[in-house]
């Protein structure tokens, strides 16, 4: 692991998790995946989500019709399996507050799927930060500032990177512009995992 670097505020963590807990973190979280599969989500306006999407915890952010918004089931109706002891580690590593994550969310990228600038905003403690862990392809990350529009700086996350938006960064614009094919082993097909770590209430 080598220094933190800062990217508009959000600390990102270069290698953050060993090669070996980067297969082990994969393996929980194929577990997860096996009892809460992923899905694409729809947005609002009826648009499918590039991304394909599951949680963990007792909580998942969902996206359909009715809007975004935490649930304690997954759309089929199942409870959301736990947050492996190996993703918990990590938010008790970096997170530097007293509460535990109670989300989870798993994010599936394939070499097409990319998202949008956004803010992570419908958590209700403000002052408790976003884990975000990468795990497969590398991706290019974008980050702004707290408001639409502003000027952005980009970082490629690689497998095993952790990002943390807190403080003044934690409702900082940021999204993935594009995933690079190819670019690990870590996943035998390809693609990248995104898992954020978030309170929720
Ligand atoms: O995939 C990423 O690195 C970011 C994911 C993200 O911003 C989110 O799930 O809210
Ligand atoms: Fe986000």
């Amino acid at each position: 692991m080598t220094g933190a670097i800062d990217v508009g505020g959000v600390t990102v963590w270069p290698g953050w998790l060993s090669p070996e807990a980067q297969i082990a973190m994969a393996a929980d979280i194929r577990a997860v995946v096996a009892s809460a599969p992923l899905y694409a989500p729809e947005t609002p306006c009826g648009r499918k989500m590039s991304v394909r999407m599951t949680a963990a915890g007792d909580y998942g952010w969902i996206s359909d019709r009715r809007g975004y918004r935490y649930e304690s089931r997954h759309p089929s109706g199942v409870a959301w399996p736990t947050i492996p002891a190996s993703v918990l580690a990590v938010w008790e590593g970096l997170a530097g507050v007293a509460r535990a994550p109670q989300c989870c969310l798993v994010n599936w990228y394939d070499e097409a799927a990319r998202m949008g600038l956004h803010q992570d905003r419908d958590e209700a403690d403000l002052t408790m930060p976003v884990v975000s862990i990468s795990l497969g392809d590398d991706a290019l990350f974008r980050v702004g500032g707290v408001v639409r529009g502003g000027k952005t700086q980009s970082i490629w996350l690689r497998s095993g990177d952790v990002a943390v938006l807190g403080g003044p960064a934690r409702l900082a614009y940021h999204g993935i512009d594009r995933v690079r094919p190819g670019s690990s082993t870590l996943f035998p097909r390809g693609g990248r995992i995104n898992l954020t770590l978030r309170v929720v209430d």
